[in-house]
């Protein structure tokens, strides 16, 4: 049978953190290896201006088909986002089986990919015979935890942040229960039940390709590729990222650019909370004192409080739907020239990327840290949810690129702890050791993915696996 072009389905899971990297790796499996994709994105209602804007700019080689909305009307008000995330999935399997066969049936998929929650499509795939991948869009941290968690399920029989000893992941730093990732702090909760059903099921793919590298994570991508018996091939791919070239942005991005390119040189904080981050309003306010307080250039972008209080006023503001009537007050006017402030959503990869900028304080979402990574631009590490503490942790403790501000008693990030963090990095000693290594781990990540790096090396190997699967029905 004679070859036709290669084409993979991807199927992401919701949310623009799983989107943007798994679209980076089908770009760079078209522009190194001519394959082509379809997304087949699982939705729960109209999509978000980001993802319109951001599906509306993908490249020709990549196609997408928007499933039917599925329904969460009977969930209850506080399910966890990995149950909703799952539950989006497994609700369209039955349109995702469509989706797969027409598209099976007019292209001959080389490969089945799906993220690091999506393991209930592996059913289609193995229904139309196509061989299923994961992409695991976080750390080799967290995928070496995900394989060893059905052990850890056993071996444990407490909450894992009960138990006193830290707790030690194959290749990792050795971790507090505590610090590992929100849906397994409640193992009664379904979330981690999810957790646990799609890290048994890891087993089932082909190959799990991992967005890092080795010179990032060492002992961790080592303990992954270790071969066992029923453990998927791992492959380190990483770190692909939404480049500041990308024309894949939102409205605002000129304001921001046009102010960046009004500062000094490396003179710039930026602060974001990813793509769903948000603090409570008295977190907020502690933020904006703590950045006046630093005197350092900032660029904010800043989001709605998620608490609210039984206040009449704070009822009002909340229903204003403009962030920034939470900063307080006279902040604006006194930080005006030295900082920036915008709300929602700002073009982050030209932000990382601009010259102007000097260091990221982040929510430690895995997207954002590579963004930093790749640009050199060292952080403050700020996690809020996901695994987002486990990141903090290898970062702040392990390849030590970034500082991490205490939270105080009462629960908040204070002002001064704040502005001293700040200050550290942007212009104390330890801050430039900080930007030293960071330095170093940009030139890495460059070696990995340029023409002999190891990533670039991988995905060949994938590619080459893929075509072959290609030609072989
Ligand atoms: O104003 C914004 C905010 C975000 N982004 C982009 O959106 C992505 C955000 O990704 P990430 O930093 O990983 O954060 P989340 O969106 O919070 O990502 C989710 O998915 C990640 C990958 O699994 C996890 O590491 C996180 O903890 C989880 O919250 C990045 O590419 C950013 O450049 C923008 O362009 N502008």
């Amino acid at each position: 049978m004679e070859a036709t072009p290669p084409h993979i389905a991807i199927l992401p899971s919701p949310g623009m953190g799983h989107l943007i990297p798994l679209v980076e790796f089908a770009k760079r499996l078209h522009h190194h290896h001519h394959f082509s994709t379809t997304l087949i994105i699982p939705t729960d209602g109209p999509l978000s201006a980001a993802q319109n804007t951001f599906l509306s700019a993908l490249p020709s080689a990549i196609d997408y088909i928007l499933l039917p909305p599925v329904s969460f009307d009977d969930l209850p008000a506080d399910v966890k986002i990995e149950t909703r995330i799952s539950l989006s999935i497994t609700r369209s399997l039955p349109s995702l089986h469509d989706a797969v066969k027409s598209l099976h049936e007019s292209k001959n998929l080389s490969a089945f990919v799906v993220d690091l929650f999506g393991t209930d499509g592996f059913e289609v795939a193995f229904q139309h015979k196509i061989p299923p991948y994961v992409f695991f869009c976080s750390t080799a941290m967290a995928l070496s935890l995900f394989l060893y968690l059905p052990k850890l399920d056993e071996t444990v029989s407490c909450e894992y942040r009960d138990v006193t000893e830290k707790l030690r992941i194959p290749g990792c730093i050795p971790i507090h229960g505590k610090d590992l990732l929100d849906p397994v702090q409640d193992r009664k909760n379904d979330a981690y039940k999810w957790v646990l059903h799609h890290t048994n099921k890891y087993k089932l793919a082909e190959g799990i390709l991992v967005n890092s590298f080795k010179e990032l994570e060492p002992s961790a991508i080592e303990a992954l590729q270790v071969k066992e018996n029923g453990k998927p091939i791992v492959y380190p791919i990483g770190p692909l990222v939404l480049m500041g070239s990308s024309k894949s942005e939102v409205d605002g991005s000129c304001v921001c650019l046009k102010w960046l390119d009004e500062q000094p040189s490396a003179s710039v904080l930026y602060v974001s909370f990813g793509s769903g981050g948000t603090l409570s309003h008295d977190q907020i306010i502690e933020l904006a004192l703590g950045l006046e307080m630093s005197e350092q250039r900032f660029l904010w972008v800043v989001r709605c409080p998620n608490s609210t209080t039984s206040n009449a006023t704070f009822f009002n503001i909340q229903n204003s739907d403009d962030p920034l009537a939470y900063l307080p007050q006279g902040f604006l006017e006194r930080t005006r020239g030295r900082g920036l402030v915008v709300p929602l959503w700002a073009p982050q990869a030209k932000i990382l990327a601009h010259e102007s900028l000097s260091a990221f304080l982040t929510h430690c979402g895995w997207n954002s840290i590579l963004e930093s990574i790749v640009n050199g631009v060292p952080m403050i590490a700020w996690p809020l949810y996901a695994e987002q503490r486990m990141n903090a942790v290898m970062l702040h403790e392990d390849v030590k690129v970034a500082l991490r501000p205490q939270v105080g008693e009462n629960g908040l990030v204070g002002r001064v702890e704040i502005a001293n963090v700040v200050k550290c990095l942007m212009e104390g000693e330890e801050g430039k050791s900080i930007r030293s290594r960071m330095r170093d781990l940009k030139d890495a990540a460059a070696k990995v993915l340029g023409e002999n790096g190891s990533s670039t090396k991988l995905l060949a190997e994938l590619a080459t696996k893929w075509k072959s699967n290609n030609t072989s029905i």
